[in-house]
């Protein structure tokens, strides 16, 4: 799998949101884009998702050319976007079922990813019996079915309190060692994006344009304890400059 965004402009009715930005992502790769709040990460996300079309450049998945076509990649939103009405493994199968596959065996592979997404005995329950972090992983599940090489994450822990989003974080980190997925995440979070990712892009204010790349020197696995290093402070330090400068 290589997702590639070149030379990508867009802006909304004479507001410029994001200037020729280029990235590139392959297998197994976590890169985090940061930016201030309002710059335009979820524009980004949008423009790759197909939903919206740039003024400017195209988005590139092997080798084909995606711009403005909707259903090429896994696009997890903020909020979680489940369905009050079914159950949780209805809710992460859904998107096999609309593409047309039976449902015995679109159940069938959701139920097989339970334990990975810590839904285990759940599956039964409906979205309002469950806590934040659980509907999160539901709707972090249901991306993976769509679409399990690719998934792009647009600031997926942003509305969880903090002690969950941490969590979270932890859970996403283990279980990403044991996926095969490509992930692009967007957030303004700078220890989000140091403890997750192995590149980091930062992003300007509005119009956004691409202001520095950092790669992330931690291995894995990895856990929390790199935020106890000294070259995470280096790397803080690194970022928080080139965000604020
Ligand atoms: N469809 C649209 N029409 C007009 N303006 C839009 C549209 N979508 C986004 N914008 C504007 O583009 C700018 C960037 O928005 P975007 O949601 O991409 O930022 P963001 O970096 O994701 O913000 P946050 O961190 O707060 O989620 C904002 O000023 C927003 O008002």
């Amino acid at each position: 799998m290589s997702l590639k965004v070149e030379s990508v402009s867009c802006s909304f009715s004479g507001l410029n949101v994001l200037s020729d930005i280029n990235l590139e992502l392959e297998n197994k790769g976590f890169l985090v884009v940061l930016g201030p709040s309002g710059c335009g990460k979820s524009t980004l996300l949008k423009l790759i998702s197909g939903l919206i079309t740039p003024n400017r450049g195209k988005i590139v998945l092997d080798g084909e050319d995606i711009t403005g076509k909707p259903g090429m990649v896994s696009y997890m939103h903020q909020e979680d976007l489940l369905l009050p009405w079914l159950n949780i493994l209805d809710n992460a199968a859904l998107p096999l079922f609309i593409r047309g596959e039976k449902k015995t065996s679109a159940r069938q592979k959701a139920r097989e990813l339970l334990a990975d997404f810590g839904l285990a005995g759940f599956e039964q329950y409906y979205p309002g019996q469950l806590s934040g972090g659980m509907r999160q992983r539901v709707s972090l599940l249901r991306s993976y079915l769509y679409r399990n090489d690719i998934l792009l994450l647009d600031e997926p822990f942003g509305a969880l309190d903090a002690i969950t989003r941490e969590k979270m974080q932890d859970w996403l980190l283990d279980v990403f060692s044991s996926l095969s997925a490509a992930v692009l995440l967007v957030t303004h979070d700078v220890d989000e994006a140091i403890l997750l990712a192995d590149k980091i892009i930062v992003l300007s204010p509005r119009p956004a344009r691409i202001r520095e790349v950092f790669d992330v020197p931690f291995g894995r696995p990895r856990s929390r304890d790199v935020l106890l290093s000294s070259e995470y402070l280096k790397l803080k330090r690194s970022l928080w400059a080139s965000l604020t400068h």
